[in-house]
């Protein structure tokens, strides 16, 4: 890597002693964050000759216009850099309108005694602008609620709150990537597009052609109608005529020749016959066959979905090269309009061989540069592990965007990120969980949603759980085998399943995974006694039919992850593009 290639997150440790700016490698400018995140706020760089890029948050024309403040923000940190351009330099009513595009080139200097910047950019010229105009800027304030911005999707990102929220997705999606590969996962690429039901539940959502055939059938057939009973008689005379004629040549004992050409005649009308047969079976409308859609005409001969998981396609990569993990998009079609749900939202989701839920050695995993001890649940210790992971992560790399967050969305977002952290997180049976429940209820505690064995527990029960009672990440396991689906894997109690949730503050459930179940007759009856299609899965059957191993795997919801550390209370504001029932922009 050469000396001017300091990745992005390190530039704030770089050497003061080199007050070089750093040039961005791909553009002719410096990143305002290499010039505003040094330990000295940039002041070492004064004289410093540069050029940047970026938006102009707040504006304004100082000194009777003889100059102009510009507060300029280009993404790279959640900091402005101020921009001061004299009137001689260029025309100051097109650069103070917020939303406007600057590209400009100067000299960093110490601002006066007194002034809360460290360093500011005085203008010798500008290169680019891209002009607004202030009345029909669709985000013309900068105090705007997070529900305004849901209808200014493409403008979202110039906001402080969601740029912030873009770094800290990106910081991690790369934490993800990092703690998985130095454990050795290899990166899965699993379908979007599945023929299998991974939960089971039924909330996908249908790929299909064939309503889309259907329309330009229906235009072609009105264009150019199909024949009708008549056409097809005269076209059937017409072969008989041509038949006749054949026969004739033949008992006239007429030339080679003429008999086949007659006979050459006689095939095109037989041909033309067929064609217009065919095209008289074109109906409008989607095409049935025994009172149901027949989906062999459909794009795969079958019924296609959108992936709800990549959990079952992934097993086969967990089942061959022992360690892997899928991150992509996950769609499910619940018309549910909670701040917790998406139609479209993102899944991590490790799968690891040779390992299960719960069983009795001993592992020491790294928290806080701190050995701690740990039972071994491999499926539970991954999850912890990877979430702690992820804690300080952001922490240690976003920690300025986490500054914000706490000063405008949730005061105690940075101590949850260090407790979590640090704390090793509380495991309990679902047994326990309700019974603590129960407790709870009888101590005068109300919950919306019954409470005994068998329920499936409801958000406010975890979020008791986790919030009030141990005030720390909790992992219930063992869940009835009746509320969860069909491959997680059978307890000896013949009642319970080994599955397991990640319950933590702010959220509830941040992640489900379970114990996969490899043992054929047992995975068999369980497809069965759910009343699911044995078919569909076959291929998931033969993963136990032959060379079947102990796995395990969950799955973490990425945008839940971005709600718990950041504080945010609605989903939709922590995905880029956010997709729920009514709304799909761009
Ligand atoms: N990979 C997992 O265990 C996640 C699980 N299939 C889910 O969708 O919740």
């Amino acid at each position: 890597m050469a000396d001017n290639e300091l990745p992005v997150d390190q530039v704030a440790t770089m050497d003061l002693n080199d007050d070089a700016v750093q040039r961005h490698q791909f553009s002719d400018r410096v990143l305002i964050k290499s010039i505003l995140t040094r330990p000295d706020g940039g002041a070492g760089l004064a004289g410093r000759q540069v050029r940047v890029g970026g938006w102009v948050k707040t504006g304004r024309e100082q000194g009777k216009g003889s100059f102009a403040f510009l507060e300029v923000n280009d993404g790279s940190c959640p900091a402005n850099l101020q921009v001061i351009v004299d009137k001689d330099v260029a025309d100051l009513g097109q650069l103070v309108p917020t939303g406007t595009c600057v590209y400009v080139e100067g000299m960093l200097k110490n601002p006066p005694e007194g002034t809360k910047q460290k360093i500011e950019l005085r203008v010798q010229k500008v290169v680019d602008v891209g002009m607004v105009d202030p009345a029909k800027y669709p985000i013309p304030k900068t105090k705007l609620t997070l529900e305004f911005l849901r209808d200014r999707i493409p403008f979202r990102p110039r906001t402080n709150t969601i740029a912030a929220v873009a770094r800290i997705r990106n910081a991690l999606a790369y934490a993800t990537h990092t703690f998985l590969q130095k454990q050795g996962f290899l990166y899965i690429h699993t379908p979007i597009i599945t023929t299998s039901d991974c939960e089971g539940a039924g909330e996908m959502f249908q790929v299909t052609t064939l309503i889309s055939d259907a329309d330009k059938l229906e235009k072609e057939l009105i264009k150019n109608p199909p024949p009708s009973e008549a056409d097809i008689e005269a076209a059937k005379l017409v072969i008989k005529e041509k038949g006749e004629a054949v026969a004739k040549l033949k008992s006239d004992k007429a030339g080679r020749e003429a008999i086949s050409a007659s006979v050459t005649e006689l095939t095109k009308a037989k041909e033309n016959l067929a064609k217009l047969e065919e095209r008289s079976k074109l109906k409008p409308g989607i095409p049935q066959k025994d009172g149901k859609i027949d989906y062999t005409q459909d794009f795969f001969a079958r019924q296609a979905f959108l992936t709800v998981s990549g959990q079952l396609q992934v097993e086969t990569y967990a089942c061959a090269v022992s360690n892997v993990y899928t991150f992509g998009p996950t769609f499910r079609a619940e018309h549910s309009h909670t701040s917790r749900h998406l139609a479209e939202f993102w899944m991590v989701e490790p799968e690891m061989a040779f390992s299960d839920l719960k069983s009795s050695r001993k592992y020491t995993i790294l928290a806080e540069s701190k050995k701690r001890l740990y039972e071994l649940h491999d499926d539970m210790n991954c999850a912890e592990a990877y979430v702690k992971f992820m804690c300080d992560w952001l922490l240690d790399h976003c920690f300025d965007d986490m500054e914000f967050m706490a000063k405008n969305y949730d005061k105690s977002c940075i101590n949850r990120l260090r407790m979590v952290a640090s704390t090793p997180f509380e495991r309990i049976t679902y047994t326990e969980a309700v019974e603590l429940l129960e407790v709870a209820v009888k101590e005068g505690k109300h919950f919306e949603n019954k409470v005994e064995w068998g329920i499936d527990l409801a958000s406010e029960h975890e979020r008791y759980l986790t919030e009030v009672k141990f005030q720390k990440p909790v992992i219930v396991y063992n869940y009835p085998k009746g509320i969860k689906a069909f491959y997680m894997r059978l307890n000896d109690d013949l009642k319970t399943v080994a599955a397991m949730d990640v319950l933590v503050p702010k959220v509830g459930e941040l992640i489900g995974g379970s114990q996969r179940e490899e043992r054929y007759d047992v995975i068999k009856s369980r497809i069965e006694d759910m009343g699911l299609p044995l078919e569909p899965y076959e291929w998931y059957l033969d993963l136990r039919r032959f060379g079947t191993v102990k796995h395990s795997g969950f799955g973490l919801g990425f945008e839940r992850m971005i709600l718990f550390a950041t504080g945010i209370d609605n989903i939709r504001d922590v995905i880029p593009f956010p997709r729920y029932p009514g709304r799909a922009d761009l």
